[in-house]
């Protein structure tokens, strides 16, 4: 049993305090939301994001970052992946300088291409940095329904240890070391998953939605090979298994925004829609600017970074993808 604070109040700052919770752990969450804070601790639900679930009335929250700090020395971090280098510069001087940071951020730094273990690397200049990742909707873990996911680190011992941290008869977590390839394959999927949305939006089914999954797992494979990292990492619960969830779930924000951005072709209408974050829209292009760093074609992730930027229509970039000249099927090319 450990102390956790959780950095983020969100859906899933809230879903992962809970399940760190129901693993024998004490959590206290930090928000920057007063109100939030105050209705977690009184009537121990977050209606703004997760309904009328009820947390554990063990689940604490603050606004007080000293106070969140000083709670514990390990910090799992769950707030918007372009928010986060911000966060943590300003969280520097509060923070314990032997901690344990656990990302469970699925985007990639606009302005730096820089994915979320990185910028802690960067930032808070330690090696002591892990994720948690999977498919893994909010919506359905706060319900404890059986859920998988994946721990990777570094090291087998902190991948072991976050494992630990997390692991309830309900969460089912695996450990990787593969950590960039873990990372590379959920912030791509957010982007998958926006492709997908947007062929519904557009009215086509399953066929559809098949080629543009199985495609898209194809281009996480093959920029986690160009990158060094393990290709078969595509394969597991961070590549497959959260494609698999985000793609095919009404649930997912990304697959929501998709939908409505295909169906009315605005940005702005799809913004309104989904008023929370959908981190596939600012990371494609950065996905896209990553795998042109390798030399990777990504003809999927390239198709959402354009609609996404508004200089192709959905219909137009559907159009694009269907005329690129097939060839030989290979998992990885
Ligand atoms: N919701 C899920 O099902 C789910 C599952 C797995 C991973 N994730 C990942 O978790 C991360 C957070 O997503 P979420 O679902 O909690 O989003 P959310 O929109 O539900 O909540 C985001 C939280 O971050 C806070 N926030 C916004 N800007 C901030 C800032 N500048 N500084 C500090 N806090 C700020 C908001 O107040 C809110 O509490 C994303 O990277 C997402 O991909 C989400
Ligand atoms: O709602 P989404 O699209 O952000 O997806 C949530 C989780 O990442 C699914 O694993």
């Amino acid at each position: 049993m450990s102390k956790v604070t959780v950095l983020g109040a969100g859906a899933w700052g809230s879903t992962m305090a809970q399940v760190l919770s129901d693993a024998g752990n004490h959590v206290l969450v930090w928000g920057r939301n007063q109100e939030i804070v105050n209705e977690i601790n009184t009537s121990h639900t977050n209606r703004k994001y997760l309904d009328e679930n009820v947390l554990p009335l063990g689940l604490s929250a603050t606004t007080n970052l000293s106070e969140a700090f000083e709670y514990s020395n390990i910090y799992v971090l769950a707030v918007p992946a372009q928010t986060l280098r911000e966060n943590l510069k300003s969280w520097k001087p509060l923070v314990d300088s032997d901690a344990t940071y656990i990302s469970t951020l699925k985007g990639i730094e606009v302005s730096t291409l820089s994915r979320m273990t990185e910028i802690v690397h960067e930032e808070m200049n330690t090696e002591n940095v892990a994720l948690i990742t999977g498919p893994n909707l909010a919506t359905e873990l706060i319900l404890r329904q059986p859920a998988g996911a994946v721990a990777a680190a570094p090291t087998k011992i902190l991948a072991e240890k976050t494992l630990k941290l997390f692991a309830t008869p309900y969460y089912r977590v695996y450990t990787s070391t593969d950590v960039l390839g873990c990372e590379l394959a959920g912030a791509i999927k957010s982007v998958i998953a926006l492709a997908v949305g947007i062929s519904i939006g557009m009215g086509f089914g399953e066929n559809t939605q098949a080629m543009l999954i199985t495609r898209g797992l194809n281009e996480v494979a093959r920029l986690c090979a160009a990158h060094g990292a393990d290709p078969l990492s595509a394969a597991g619960l961070a590549g497959m298994g959260d494609l698999v969830a985000s793609c095919g779930s009404p649930l997912s924000r990304n697959r929501t925004f998709g939908e409505v951005l295909g169906r009315s072709g605005s940005m702005a209408v799809a913004r309104e829609h989904v008023a929370k974050t959908v981190e596939g829209v600012a990371s494609s292009n950065a996905v896209l600017e990553i795998a042109h760093r390798v030399g990777v074609e990504v003809p999927v992730i390239e198709a959402v970074a354009d609609v996404v930027a508004g200089t192709i229509s959905p219909s137009d970039a559907l159009d694009r993808l269907m005329e690129i000249t097939t060839r030989a099927e290979n998992f990885i090319r």
